[in-house]
């Protein structure tokens, strides 16, 4: 998991134009995995129920595997869409802090998960960031992506105190980056 998690973040890298290294080694994104395993029971009345409420990830990236029952959902084009799961699929979320670093360039996936009336559900999700994890440092836009036409869109914050104030306000579907904005 940690050399998909690296390579990601060589390509992200580059698609950012620094070099491929960046955000792995500079930056540390690739530190600090959290791994994490939901098991979702099946609900008679899915329409009253959510499996995890509307969130965006709040470290840089996730990698998620999910079965084959299905009910991840992402927004796009402000409405919700099925991300079907595809046999040896993995799913690859921008999480706040990416977007944060980037200085918007990435955006962070704003995504749910609905319950399923039959059959349970299992992912498993690989978390790039952690802030418990994580070597403490400050983060904010990434200097080399900055100019006069380009200015830092938001304040520098650790990740931990990032984790913090996201667990403080409750996961009610509103990120926490907005309140970082210079
Ligand atoms: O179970 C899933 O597919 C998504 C899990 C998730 O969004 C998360 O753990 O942050
Ligand atoms: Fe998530």
């Amino acid at each position: 998991m940690s050399k998909v998690g690296e390579l990601l973040l060589e390509l992200m890298s580059e698609a950012l134009g620094l070099a491929p290294n960046h955000l792995k080694d500079e930056m540390g994104c690739a530190e600090g995995i959290g791994l994490a395993c939901h098991y979702y029971p099946p609900c008679p009345q899915p329409e009253l129920a959510l499996g995890i409420t509307h969130h965006t990830d709040i470290g840089f990236v996730t990698v998620l595997s999910q079965d084959h029952v299905g009910g991840l959902q992402v927004v796009h084009r402000d409405r919700w869409v099925d991300v079907p799961p595809v046999p040896g699929a993995l799913v690859v979320n921008v999480g706040d802090m990416l977007q944060l670093i980037s200085n918007d360039k990435f955006k962070s996936a704003e995504h749910r998960v609905i319950v399923n009336s039959t059959e349970p559900r299992i992912s498993t999700v690989a978390f790039f960031g952690n802030g418990s994890t994580l070597k403490p440092r400050m983060y904010g836009p990434i200097k080399e992506l900055l100019s006069e036409g380009n200015p830092p869109i938001y304040q520098e914050i650790a990740m931990e105190e990032f984790f913090f104030q996201t667990y403080k306000k409750g996961f009610d579907g509103d990120s926490y980056l907005p309140r970082l904005k210079l």
